[in-house]
């Protein structure tokens, strides 16, 4: 029999395990940081119980919600590109012109890091209000080796200073920064010999993230990155097929990618890539909505073949200005046509899968995973999805400590 201290029961619960629901009231024994037992009500004797401290009784419980793609540090803000589009200039035009990432890179190059991290932390904040307990944070506004490392500490110390797991990734070919105009290639040298290496000295990226497409960078020059993140052991990931067909998600699934973002472009080609890689289809519906795109992604290509579909915010100043998950989950399902359980498993199980931490049992309600929970105030956890209500997170647990509720 278990004797550890500080054994907490939440009874006769409806419980999403990251993957599915199940159909029977659940309880869920929770031992310091880590989940001890997920039994239905029925299997748990009173020789199990004994000792636990109730916790609740009832509710929906889900894994604590990851979100797995955002860009959630940068300066300044978009609002001015956002009428220019409502009046009919496409992300690409600004972009052209000079404006979206870049003027978001100036105003983040002028940011000191005390600012970023007090603008950036609210921002963080309503996340872990909505229910995410792992969010990843990416650099990409700096595109110079000291501001993308300035951005990427920033995201270090959020970590450290909110309850929440801080994932990084060094997004360093994001955009071509004004001083290599007409030199990709150069910058890229930059990111591949210089920025790559920084970041992993002082142990400041997790990941290595790029943005294949014709308004920032090629297949080619992409894979440049891929090469170099791997010669530093370093997991990769993509922005890829977000507004045209390149083949940047078939590339990085070659290179045994963690994930391909946007994909709304993706063809069964890239499809058949990712499933064969084990890759993540990481579909971002907040950028979907605001940029008003018309093309959807491939959902059921990526259903049928069998590929994890994981959920994000994309929360960032231009193309998903949008910093709530649960909404994201009514997204994916209004405009994707996910069913509720695949938007929730999109943003437990699946959104852990993206960030590589799947084998620790984030993103999952099992025995000996990390006690990361959400009790809801909803009927069933299809609810979360259906409604666009905020305040029905009734408890959070974040690695076995209750931080709200
Ligand atoms: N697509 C590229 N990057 C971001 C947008 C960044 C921005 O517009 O500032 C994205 O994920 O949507
Ligand atoms: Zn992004």
């Amino acid at each position: 029999m278990p004797s550890q201290a500080n054994r907490r029961l939440w009874r006769d619960i409806t419980l999403f395990d990251g993957l599915r629901t199940l159909p029977t009231p659940m309880g869920v024994i929770v031992a310091g940081e880590r989940i001890e037992r997920v039994a239905p009500m029925s299997e748990l004797d009173a020789a199990t119980l004994a000792g636990c401290e109730p916790m609740a009784s009832g509710g929906v419980m889900t894994p604590g919600l990851v979100d797995c793609h955002t860009h959630l540090v940068f300066g300044g803000s978009r609002a001015d590109e956002f009428e220019q589009r409502l009046e009919g200039v496409s992300y690409e035009e600004i972009a052209r012109r000079g404006g979206g990432i870049l003027s978001t890179v100036t105003a983040t190059r002028e940011a000191s890091e005390e600012a970023l991290f007090a603008a950036a932390k609210p921002r963080l904040q309503a996340l872990i209000d909505e229910g995410a307990t792992t969010v990843e944070i990416k650099s990409g506004y700096g595109l110079n080796v000291a501001d993308e490392l300035k951005m990427l500490r920033v995201a270090r110390r959020l970590g450290e200073a909110l309850p929440v797991r801080v994932v990084t990734t060094l997004l360093g070919a994001h955009a071509l920064p004004p001083e290599f105009q007409d030199d990709g290639d150069g910058y890229i040298r930059l990111v591949c010999e210089e920025m790559i290496p920084a970041a992993v000295a002082e142990g400041l990226a997790d990941a290595v993230d790029v943005f294949c497409e014709s308004i920032a960078f090629s297949v080619a020059q992409c894979e440049r990155v891929f090469a170099a993140a791997e010669a530093h052991g370093l997991p990769i990931k993509a922005h890829a097929e977000q507004l045209s067909n390149l083949g940047g998600s078939a590339m990085a699934a070659r290179h045994g990618a963690l994930s391909a973002d946007h994909i709304e472009y993706l063809d069964e080609a890239g499809v058949a890539a990712l499933k064969q890689a084990g890759s993540v289809a990481v579909l971002l519906p907040g950028a979907f909505h605001t940029l008003r795109e018309t093309k959807l992604p491939p959902i059921e290509a990526l259903r049928r073949a069998g590929v994890p579909m994981a959920i994000a915010t994309d929360a960032n100043p231009g193309s998903s200005p949008i910093f709530a998950p649960t909404l994201m989950l009514n997204f994916a399902c209004t405009l994707f046509r996910l069913t509720p359980q695949e938007a929730l498993a999109g943003m437990t199980a699946h959104g852990a899968r993206a960030l590589g931490l799947a084998g620790q049992g984030l993103g999952r309600i099992e025995a000996g995973a990390p006690a990361d929970l959400c009790l809801w105030r909803v009927e069933t956890p299809a609810a979360l999805a259906y409604a666009v209500q905020p305040g029905r997170l009734q408890q959070r647990v974040f690695n076995g400590e209750v931080t709200h509720g």
